[in-house]
């Protein structure tokens, strides 16, 4: 699904990212860790084609992403859910308008996934908030439409940038909940989190694999985790 052959990135200065393989098969549930400032972010942006490596070579649904071009870049973002770690919504727009933006931007039409759009809703828990603005939700609220924002459009893989940050435990547990019932809907997930206890209780409900980031590069954490 999204191959990472001999990743190196840098921003300008020296390497942030080093010689970083991994592999994402269909289906897989991933945690990726590793202290701030490491290039959690950075990776995740890799993956989806938002930077392109400065060597190496990044392999989506068996495409490489530094030679596509702006069609297939769009073509492959459609298949890729990212909840982005400041969330980042429209704040004049109702958030059942934020939500459904994907559809809007790429022409959908609305008639016809309004019911989608309200299935959505309810499976995060947000019908009863849908003309609230955003400017209005609480952070857990803010995290879940950032959730249903980035599955709206039946992506196969969702990559979610610290998607339990500031909220309590509860609602941490909540979200985790929700990410792995996709995981179970056969989507392949990778989720960017300082958060241990939230990755021990993963494990206890999924085979998850948690890499880590470390010397600039990617290493598989052990069985401490
Ligand atoms: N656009 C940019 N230009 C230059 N440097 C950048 C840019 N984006 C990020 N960086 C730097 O790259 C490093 C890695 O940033 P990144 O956001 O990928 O780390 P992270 O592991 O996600 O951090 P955190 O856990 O704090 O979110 C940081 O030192 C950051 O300042």
């Amino acid at each position: 699904m999204i191959e990472l052959e001999h990743v190196g990135y840098s921003y300008g200065g020296g390497a942030l990212l080093s010689d970083v393989s991994v592999r994402l098969a269909p289906g897989s549930f991933h945690f990726l860790t590793g202290p701030s400032g490491a290039g959690k972010t950075t990776l995740l942006k890799l993956c989806y084609g938002a930077l392109v490596p400065t060597s190496g070579r990044v392999q989506a649904f068996d495409l490489d992403v530094s030679t596509l071009d702006r069609d297939q870049v769009a073509m492959m973002r459609r298949r890729i859910g990212v909840v982005h770690q400041d969330c980042r919504f429209l704040d004049h727009l109702p958030l059942a308008d934020n939500i459904a933006l994907p559809l809007t931007v790429s022409g959908r039409d609305m008639g016809a996934e309004n019911s989608n759009l309200g299935e959505l809703m309810n499976w995060v828990g947000l019908s009863e908030r849908a003309d609230a603005l955003p400017p209005e939700l609480s952070g857990g609220e803010r995290q879940r439409a950032a959730l249903a924002r980035a599955v709206i459009m039946s992506p196969d893989l969702i990559l979610a940038d610290e998607p339990t940050g500031n909220v309590d435990w509860e609602m941490s547990q909540r979200l985790l909940r929700l990410l792995l019932e996709l995981n179970k809907m056969g989507k392949t997930v990778l989720i960017a989190s300082h958060d241990l206890a939230l990755i021990r209780a993963a494990k206890s409900q999924v085979q998850a694999r948690v890499l880590r980031i470390s010397d600039k590069t990617l290493q598989l954490a052990g069985a401490d985790l």
